[in-house]
């Protein structure tokens, strides 16, 4: 039964907000970029994703005693706010961890194939080893990728890593083929991320090397970027998006609009994370009803040659998304209507499964069809 007595604002992003969240209150939902102090005034709860700034601005004088965010950067949540006004803050760390890994990771096969070399051949410089970062890492042992490790705050939490694996200061990191960058975004402490590959940095790249950012604009000092010779540029998070540098955008080879953590199940699974909790904290049971909303399994993919298990999988990765489609739906030389299709884009992104969800139809190689088990994938 619905609690009228309580209001959620909720960003029209969430998927199935109405569905999961209106037995605990009333359910506005809003872009989350139109939420603003009038629209939270007397509400109780707000859940964002990415596009809201929750500060003083938005909160003063407001009603909200519990803020969820269903997606994991916070460099958009001012939280010393929020503890100082005694308010209930929890965002969903590590609920698009996958959806992120599984893009790089299509990602690396598609370059793969374009530049015709082979992945084994090549090492991969991952760049804050977190939920993303460590699952990337753990799918390209898995492929045979040589990794190089850097994270620097990890290191001093636990630091028998060293001795375990790949770990390597930034520079060496630096020296990959491939470069991924996945910290959050912050400006403070010990070891701050904004500017972390600076123009200095940049020099140290050569024609050779792929940069790949998915974490954040400005991790990369994006104005030196656009003036470093790079083999290829990959990027899904810019600065000031949807209004991104037209000029990094045209040397990119690949430009998504922050899209590489939203698969279903890693927006499901914010959503959920987040509902459960505030049923914690309203101390009311949760419902599972809306589970029966959840679209049916993807059909059965299959795969039209084996000869090359590099190109396979890269065909099976782009059956699962299609990368390429998200690159071509916001392309354009007009940068103003690059701008409008980047957010229409990804506000009314396609649905797409992540690995663990899809079918494969069994191959004619034993290697393949390990390799396709290990990474996730059901085999039919
Ligand atoms: N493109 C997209 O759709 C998405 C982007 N993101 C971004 O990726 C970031 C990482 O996500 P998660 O792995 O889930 O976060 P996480 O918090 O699990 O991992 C971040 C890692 O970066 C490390 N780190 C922090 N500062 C560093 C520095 N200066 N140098 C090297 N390493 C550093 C941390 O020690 C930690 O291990 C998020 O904060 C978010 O901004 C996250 C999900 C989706
Ligand atoms: O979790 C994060 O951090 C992200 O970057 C999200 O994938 C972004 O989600 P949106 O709210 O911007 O769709």
């Amino acid at each position: 039964m619905t609690n009228h007595s309580k209001t959620i604002v909720i960003d029209d992003a969430v998927p199935y907000a109405e569905a999961i969240f209106s037995h605990l209150g009333k359910v506005i939902t809003l872009p989350g970029k139109s939420i603003n102090a009038q629209t939270v005034k007397n509400a109780d709860a707000l859940i964002v994703r990415s596009r809201t700034q929750v500060n003083a601005d938005l909160l003063d004088g407001s009603t909200i005693s519990f803020v969820g965010s269903t997606v994991v950067g916070l460099d958009h949540i001012d939280q010393e706010y929020l503890t100082n006004n005694n308010i209930h803050f929890y965002s969903a760390q590590g609920c698009n961890s996958n959806s992120v890994a599984e893009y790089i990771i299509t990602v690396l096969f598609e370059l793969a194939e374009k530049f015709d070399f082979n992945l084994t051949d090549k090492t991969l410089g991952i760049i804050g080893v977190g939920n993303v970062g460590q699952k990337i890492y753990n799918k390209a042992k898995l492929l045979g990728i040589t990794c190089l490790l850097n994270d620097p705050p990890r290191l001093e939490k636990e630091p028998g890593l060293v001795a375990s694996d790949n770990y390597v200061d930034l520079n060496q990191c630096l020296t990959a083929d491939i470069i991924t960058v996945h910290t959050p975004l912050t400006r403070n402490g010990k070891h701050p991320s904004y500017n972390l590959i600076s123009a200095d940095k940049l020099k140290q790249i050569k024609p050779h090397q792929i940069l790949i950012n998915a974490a954040r604009g400005g991790v990369i000092n994006e104005e030196a970027w656009v003036n470093t010779n790079t083999k290829a540029n990959i990027i899904d998070c810019w600065k000031n998006e949807p209004e991104i540098n037209e000029s990094l955008y045209q040397s990119a080879y690949l430009a998504t609009p922050h899209i590489a953590g939203h698969s279903l199940e890693a927006k499901v699974a914010g959503s959920t994370m987040v509902y459960e909790e505030l049923c914690k904290t309203w101390n009311i049971s949760t419902q599972n009803d809306w589970m029966k909303e959840l679209p049916e399994q993807p059909n059965i993919i299959t795969v039209s040659q084996t000869n090359s298990i590099q190109k396979a999988l890269n065909e099976i990765f782009n059956k699962t998304h299609d990368i390429n489609r998200d690159d071509a739906a916001i392309r354009s030389d007009d940068i103003q209507k690059l701008h409008n299709k980047y957010e229409k884009y990804r506000r009314n992104f396609p649905i797409y499964r992540e690995w663990d969800q899809q079918r494969i139809k069994k191959t004619n190689s034993q290697k393949l069809n390990n390799l396709l088990k290990k990474l996730g994938f059901t085999l039919v």
